[in-house]
């Protein structure tokens, strides 16, 4: 129950009005949730019932087929001031840089990098804000992702969006993000990521001015725990760090506009209330967040270094047991001990293909031209690993003690099928042309004669 169900703001107010405060957080990774920010406003022991307390219409919104097995099935109910159906028809508008489309040009296997992009000069709200790099497979297929940075200076007042396409994880790089949802307001910083499930409405402040940040769209299969094997029964992100906003609502009126990314186009309609009207929800399918600070990061404490399924935050599972189609893997601050070991991330190709994005500090595999804000893409079988620098540091260096890699935070996005960077990644001044450099200064140090 929360205070903050009163906020009932006028259009004018709500410019005035710089933050909502979050009503507090449900702790637990996709569990039945129950929140209610009127007293007695969600229905007992039924979901439809005749007539719905306050004066509220009951709708459900389901993340998974009807009949997908219980261990998988999410769906949410909520009880709000107007159904969903309540708006103009969509048209379709020009979505600029945000696109699902993956095969306009050809995607070469290069190693290729990005500098961060600037902030833009013009009043730019998240969604207007978006840009996409990469991505494969397509909303269609239900399989796959985007992967867009988000660059934005302005707040969403009177705007929402949603993404009919696919659950959002947003990885904020600077500046803070509001998400008001129709389940709640999640407060995000850097260093801690969120989900906004698919069809989800919400609308993105900025307690900053500005912000910037990188998105994976899921199209496929919903992000979850992965399975702990020889673990045990904790570590990793641990469930009960995952943090779902309970319920708050606006009742509001006004020209508004609602936003729909659908078949991977945007698309607008009108809509005369705010859709966070819901007063009441209970359900599995909600948005969450995950402060990655809270990771309980393992590794080697013996000999060699681990591959980095270790770091594994969250999995998007395809049919095929043990391949996903998404791993979002992070890079967290940790003690190296391993002996006798070249300690960085050795010179590696992988079958899965990896876009990677730096969130602060230092990555241990490079020792320059990857930086907060940046990104990079090893695809399907590239060549890759330690630049030069790295390379001749770490194989020299003192490992009999261990060492705190600290004030670091890098992720990787990596999935099953090829990433194919979009034509605007690829003509950006942005990419780095010297990229494949950082090896060429990869000695030769063989010597028959020298074991
Ligand atoms: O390429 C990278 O830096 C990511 C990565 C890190 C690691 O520790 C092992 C393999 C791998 O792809
Ligand atoms: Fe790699």
């Amino acid at each position: 129950m929360n205070s903050l169900a009163e906020s009932h703001f006028s259009a004018r107010e709500v410019s005035a009005d710089k933050s909502a405060k979050s009503a507090g957080y449900q702790s637990g990774f996709g569990n039945e949730f129950a929140t209610e920010a009127l007293p007695g406003a969600l229905p007992p022991h039924q979901n439809s019932p005749q007539k719905v307390a306050y004066g509220l219409y009951a709708e459900q919104i389901s993340g998974t087929a009807f009949t997908a097995p219980r261990s998988h099935n999410r769906r949410s109910w909520v009880y709000r001031i107007r159904p969903a159906a309540v708006h103009e028809p969509f048209r379709q508008i020009d979505s600029g840089l945000l696109l699902s489309d993956f095969n306009a040009v050809p995607t070469p296997p290069n190693q290729l990098r990005w500098d961060p992009q600037t902030m833009p000069d013009q009043p730019t709200d998240f969604v207007e804000g978006l840009i996409t790099m990469a991505g494969n497979g397509s909303p269609d297929a239900q399989s796959g992702c985007a992967i867009h940075l988000y660059l934005a200076n302005r707040d969403m007042t009177d705007r929402f969006f949603y993404s009919a396409d696919g659950e959002l994880l947003i990885v904020p790089q600077q500046g803070r993000l509001e998400l008001r949802t129709e389940m709640g307001v999640i407060h995000l910083e850097p260093q801690e990521i969120a989900v906004i499930p698919r069809g989800v409405r919400f609308q993105v402040r900025l307690p900053d001015g500005q912000a910037r940040g990188y998105i994976c769209e899921n199209f496929g299969a919903l992000f979850r725990l992965p399975d702990l094997g020889p673990l045990g029964s904790n570590g990793l992100a641990n469930p009960r760090d995952f943090m779902t906003p309970r319920a708050w609502y606006e009742d509001r009126e006004g020209d508004f506009t609602l936003l729909a990314k659908f078949g991977g186009h945007l698309w607008q309609a009108a809509i005369a209330h705010s859709p966070l009207d819901v007063v009441a929800w209970h359900g599995n399918y909600a948005p969450y967040k995950y402060d990655l600070r809270q990771f309980n990061t393992i590794g080697s404490i013996s000999y060699d270094h681990p591959d980095p399924s270790i770091f594994l935050v969250l999995q998007a599972q395809s049919d095929t047991p043990g391949v996903d189609t998404i791993d979002f893997v992070i890079f967290p601050p940790r003690w190296l001990a391993a002996e006798h070991t070249f300690r960085p991330p050795w010179f590696h190709r992988n079958v899965a293909s990896e876009f990677m994005g730096l969130i602060h500090g230092e990555y241990d595999a490079k020792a320059d031209g990857f930086r907060p804000g940046g990104g990079s893409l090893h695809n399907c079988m590239t060549g890759h690993g330690p630049d030069a620098a790295t390379f001749e540091k770490a194989s020299q260096g003192d490992v009999s003690q261990p060492r705190k890699v600290d004030d670091t935070m890098a992720f990787m996005f990596e999935t099953r099928q090829v990433i194919r960077p979009t034509r605007y990644a690829l003509e950006t001044p942005t990419l780095q042309a010297n990229y494949y450099k950082c090896w060429s200064d990869i000695k030769k140090n063989f010597n028959p004669e020298q074991q």
